[in-house]
């Protein structure tokens, strides 16, 4: 089976297209004020807008409130809420019966122990994302390209379907997947050329990447 990607933290049409035409199978878009990648409302439908249907669309959210993640599904029509913050799997859970769509959540990964956390989630979401767990002191949870160290996952029994997460590139992706098992890939940093700017070219070698798996 090929290897599913997402491209997130997508905030302009020309990124977005090239997410798209390179046959990324879901866009992720940033709902947290603190980020670079951070959309208001607005700007987020008039992205969604150029989606075609058979992408999905995620939308990154940190601790949100009911009213927050009401206006951003509104908004972007999303099919899938990425929670990336400390959302119990009891809040997990309530936002998907809100709203009947995908939950991905974020587990913080530094160390072995760190997985068991991914359990707790069997009955609140689809799918778990192992990202690296980001230092105490930065502001944001993910989307620093930083990467953890994959062996951990190695013979681990993974609770629900997942995706691996931190600091992929095109040029270390097949080493990811080939370390993991990975079937579904998600990057942002590794597609940038600073904090929040996408690079066309980057986003193509990624998903030409994949599309080797
Ligand atoms: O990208 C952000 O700014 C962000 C903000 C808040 C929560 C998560 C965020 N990013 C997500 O983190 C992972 C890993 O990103 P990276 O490839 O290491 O840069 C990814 O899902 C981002 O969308």
């Amino acid at each position: 089976m090929p290897v599913q990607t997402k491209i997130c933290g997508l905030s302009t049409p020309e990124t977005l297209g090239a997410a798209v035409a390179h046959g990324a199978a879901y866009v992720g878009f940033v709902f947290f004020a603190k980020s670079p990648r951070n959309l208001d409302f607005d700007r987020a439908a008039a992205l969604a807008a150029l989606i075609p249907g058979h992408v999905r669309k995620v939308g990154v959210l940190v601790n949100p409130d009911d009213a927050f993640v009401d206006r951003a599904v509104a908004a972007a029509g999303l099919d899938i809420l990425q929670l990336h913050g400390a959302e119990p799997p009891e809040r997990a859970a309530v936002l998907a019966r809100r709203h009947g769509i995908g939950i991905w959540k974020a587990i913080p990964v530094k160390a072995r122990a760190d997985l068991a956390a991914a359990a707790r989630y069997r009955d609140a979401a689809d799918h778990i994302l192992y990202d690296a767990k980001t230092p105490d002191e930065a502001d944001l949870p993910g989307g620093m390209g930083l990467r953890f160290d994959w062996h951990l996952l190695e013979g681990f029994r993974h609770p629900l379907p997942w995706a691996l997460s931190g600091g992929l590139d095109a040029r270390n992706l097949a080493e990811a997947v080939g370390v993991t098992g990975a079937d579904l890939v998600d990057t942002s940093s590794g597609v940038e050329t600073s904090p929040g700017v996408k690079d066309v070219d980057k986003i193509a070698a990624f998903l030409q990447s994949a599309s080797q798996l």
